[in-house]
């Protein structure tokens, strides 16, 4: 197939939140073609999500333990996820030429590089009988990069045309941010953006997530926590830069003596103020910021940042893309990517030493 040619490619992760599998699907160049499809969220099963906490909660084992029987049933449920998809939305295998599987990130360290995304793209590509890319982020962390994020060079080809600065915020799990004026991409982790609130409602009110912010927006901040998280360190680090889910936790325990209000409204401000952060290492302050992610449902969320930083503050959907499906269609554009030797990460988005390709191709046959 000629280079240029654009070609479909199903994409498939499961974020840090481990709330399910996101699958869609983009018919792109690998350049600046892109033609996003539909896309679908097909949750775990509450077993193999308990199983995968409980993982994430114990570095070591997630670091060194071989995991064959987790790392399979993760597998299984990608196939699954993406037959039902095809399914439902009448795509047949031939329709497509790859799948970019992301796999679900259970410890990142780049700085002993290593990165860890639980997945077999070789059994996807027999399954399911399509070409399969994995292992998106192991050249970039092996040759000293941070491994993430790796969504910035989709973001730019979708930002094509639109007016620049221009700040794309993901809300997921950890917060990230991608800066696109023209030619310059700057990329990185921003702090917490979910995963401290989830787990703090988890634990006080058996919540899954804060629903659209109210308890946060019910209590009132302590801004002498805020205050002292902030004083990590990290936030000052010069991007690129890159999170663990668990990176805060140790740190955040300060809210426990609060009430369930208070301590959400805590972390929410705590999320807010590491986005403002983010301004401290771009070039400029951009006018208009494009959020991505389960974070933008959160209204609490989007109020306090529209307060904070002052500007244009909208979910993706502004300007026509599905935030839902992003991260899901950038593993589809950047296995399209990697076939065709293009570069994933840059030394602006992951701090690599020159413009990285990457993934393992799997053949189905
Ligand atoms: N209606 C809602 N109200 C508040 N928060 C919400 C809502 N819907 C989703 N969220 C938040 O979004 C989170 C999921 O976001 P998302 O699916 O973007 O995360 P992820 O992709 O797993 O994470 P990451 O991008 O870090 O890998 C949930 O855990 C929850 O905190
Ligand atoms: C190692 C890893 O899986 N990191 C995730 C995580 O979730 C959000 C943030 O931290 C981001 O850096 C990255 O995911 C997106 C998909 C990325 O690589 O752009």
């Amino acid at each position: 197939m000629a280079r240029n040619t654009p070609m479909k490619a199903i994409g498939v992760i499961s974020g840090t939140s481990m709330d399910g599998i996101d699958v869609s699907i983009v018919e792109t160049d690998g350049d600046m073609t892109v033609r996003p499809g539909p896309g679908h969220t097909y949750p775990y099963s509450d077993a193999l999500r308990r199983d995968l906490l409980d993982l994430i909660a114990e570095p070591a084992r997630a670091q060194s333990e071989p995991l064959e029987e987790l790392e399979r049933a993760v597998t299984d449920a990608h196939i699954a996820a993406i037959r039902r998809f095809m399914e439902e939305n009448a795509i047949l295998p031939s329709e497509v030429g790859l799948v970019g599987f992301h796999g679900q990130t259970v410890y990142h360290r780049p700085e002993i590089r290593f990165t860890r995304q639980l997945g077999l793209g070789t059994r996807v590509a027999k399954v399911l009988g399509i070409d399969t890319v994995d292992r998106f982020r192991h050249a970039d962390v092996a040759s000293g990069g941070e491994g993430a994020p790796f969504v910035p060079l989709y973001h730019r080809a979708l930002a094509n045309g639109l007016e620049q600065p221009l700040m794309i915020l993901n809300l997921g799990g950890v917060g990230n941010v991608t800066y696109i004026d023209g030619d310059t991409v700057i990329a990185f982790d921003t702090g917490p953006a979910s995963a401290l609130l989830d787990d703090f409602v988890l634990r006080r009110r058996g919540l899954a997530y804060d629903e659209d912010g109210r308890i946060a927006a019910s209590g009132r901040a302590d801004p002498r926590l805020v205050a002292e998280f902030m004083a990590n360190p990290y936030f000052d680090r010069p991007a690129p830069k890159s999170l663990d889910r668990q990176d805060f936790h140790a740190r955040a325990k300060g809210v426990e003596t609060l009430s369930d209000e208070d301590g959400a409204a805590t972390l929410a401000e705590f999320t807010v103020e590491s986005v403002a952060a983010a301004l401290r290492h771009v070039p400029k302050a951009p006018r208009r910021w494009l959020v991505t992610g389960g974070g933008r449902r959160n209204a609490h969320f989007m109020r306090r940042l529209r307060e904070r930083l002052g500007v244009s503050v909208e979910p993706v959907e502004s300007v026509g893309w599905n935030g839902d499906f992003l991260e899901a269609q950038a593993f589809g554009y950047l296995a399209v990517r990697s076939v065709r030797g293009l570069p994933l990460s840059l030394p602006t988005t992951t701090g690599v030493p020159h413009p990285m390709p990457g993934g393992e191709l799997h053949r189905a046959a």
